[in-house]
C-alpha cells in the first residue's frame, strides 16, 4: 500500500485542493453526450474530439455549463482525440497537435469566463458566509487505445491479447507529452478497461518524466473486474504503485457497482478515490447508442453519493448521459451533508 500524501509531492496537488474545497471535490459530468444533447453530430471515430474542429464555441459551452451547476474538475475534450486518429481524417501532425493543445485552452478559457462571471456578482460562499473563488482544475482527459478504436472496445478491453505494452506505450506517448505541457492541471487517464494499459501508462509518465500529476480512472461491469477480466484490486495496485497519481477511481460504468468497487478500491490505496459512474445505460458500440437500463435512475444515482463518500470517496462526477442536472444534484447532496453534523472521513 502506498504511504499516506505528504506536503510537497506531486501528490499534495490533490490533498491541498481538496482542503481548499471543503473535504470533498464535485467532477464534471457526460461530455461527449452532453455535446450530442446539444446537436453535436459525434457518430464518428473521433467522437467528442470531432467538436473540437466542427464547434469549439459548444466545447467552451458545456464546460461552462458544468462549472456554472458547481464542477470543481472539468474534464477537456481530448478523450478520443488522438494524433492517429485526426492524420486519418487527412490532417497533418501539426494539426493533430494544435487541436490537443486547443482542447486544454478551451477549458481554461472556459474557467477564465466563469471567474470573470464570478467577479460580476455571483461568488461562492464558504461554510462561514466569506466569498470565495471555487477551486477549479483543468485535466486533460486520455482515453484508452479501445476508445480510439471507436467500436466500443474501451468496455470491453479485447484488444488486450493484441497489443503489447510497448505498443500502448508508444501509442500514447505524443498524446501525453504535449498534453503535459498544455497548460493542464492534471492529467485524466479514463475508462481504463484492462491492466496492460494502466501498466503501459504507468512506464510512460516515468519514462517520460511527466511533472504534472494525474488520474487513474477503470470501468467495471460487474463491480469486481475491468472488462478485460482482471480484478479491479490487481489494477489499482498498479495505480497505487505511480508516485505521480494523486487519485484512483471509476468512471462510465453503472452507479449500482461503485460501492463495491469503492470498498475494493479503499483495501489497496490510501490516495484519493475519485468517481464518476455513467447513467447505468449501456452503449452499443457497433451503433453508436445507449441503450436505457430498467433498472437505474438519476434519482438512484444521486442518492448513492453519500454512500460512496461514507465509504472513502473524495471526487464525485458523472461520466456518460449524466448532465448538468445531475451535477447540481449531487454539489446540493455533497454541501447539504457538509452543513450537518459531520460522519465525514479523512484518509
Ligand atoms: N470524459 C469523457 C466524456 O465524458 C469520458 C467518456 S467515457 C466513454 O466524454
Ligand atoms: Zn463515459
Amino acid at each position: 500500500m502506498g504511504s499516506l500524501v505528504k506536503k510537497g509531492t506531486s501528490s499534495s496537488l490533490m490533498t491541498e485542493f481538496l482542503e481548499k474545497c471543503g473535504g470533498y471535490a464535485v467532477v464534471d459530468g457526460g461530455f461527449a453526450t452532453e455535446l450530442e444533447r446539444h446537436g453535436a453530430h459525434i457518430k464518428d471515430p473521433l467522437w467528442s474530439a470531432k467538436c473540437l474542429i466542427t464547434s469549439p464555441h459548444l466545447v467552451t459551452k458545456v464546460h461552462l455549463d458544468y462549472l456554472e451547476s458547481g464542477a470543481n474538475i472539468i474534464i477537456t475534450a481530448s478523450y478520443q482525440a488522438t494524433i492517429q486518429g485526426f492524420v486519418a481524417k487527412g490532417l497533418s501532425v501539426g494539426e493533430a497537435e494544435s487541436l490537443l493543445r486547443r482542447s486544454v485552452e478551451l477549458s481554461c478559457e472556459a474557467r477564465e469566463i466563469f471567474y470573470n462571471r464570478c467577479n460580476k456578482g455571483s461568488w461562492d460562499f464558504d461554510h462561514a458566509g466569506k466569498a470565495s473563488r471555487r477551486p477549479v482544475l483543468v485535466a486533460a482527459s486520455v482515453g484508452s487505445y479501445g476508445a480510439y478504436l471507436a467500436d466500443g472496445s474501451e468496455y470491453s478491453g479485447v484488444y488486450v491479447d493484441s497489443v503489447s505494452k510497448e505498443s500502448l506505450k508508444d501509442f500514447h506517448r505524443r498524446r501525453v507529452q504535449i498534453l503535459a505541457k498544455s497548460g493542464a492541471d492534471l492529467i485524466a487517464f479514463e475508462t481504463i478497461p484492462n491492466k496492460l494499459e494502466a501498466e503501459a501508462y504507468v512506464d510512460l509518465l516515468e519514462e517520460e518524466g511527466i511533472d504534472i500529476p494525474a488520474w487513474f480512472a477503470f470501468t467495471s461491469k460487474d463491480g469486481v473486474t475491468v472488462p478485460s477480466g482482471e480484478s479491479i484490486i490487481e489494477c489499482a495496485e498498479v495505480a497505487d504503485s505511480c508516485k505521480k497519481l494523486v487519485a484512483i477511481g471509476i468512471n462510465c460504468t453503472a452507479p449500482r457497482y461503485i460501492s463495491d468497487l469503492v470498498i475494493s478500491l479503499r483495501q489497496v490505496t490510501h490516495k484519493p478515490i475519485i468517481v464518476y459512474p455513467n447513467s447505468g445505460e449501456v452503449y452499443d458500440g457497433l451503433n453508436k447508442k445507449w441503450i436505457k437500463s430498467e433498472e437505474e435512475s438519476e434519482e438512484d444515482f444521486v442518492s448513492y453519493v453519500s454512500r460512496w463518500r461514507e465509504e472513502g470517496a473524495s471526487l464525485f462526477g458523472g461520466c456518460c448521459r449524466t448532465t448538468p442536472n445531475t451535477i447540481k444534484a449531487i454539489t446540493n447532496v455533497l454541501s447539504c451533508e457538509s452543513s450537518a453534523p459531520s460522519k465525514l472521513k479523512f484518509w
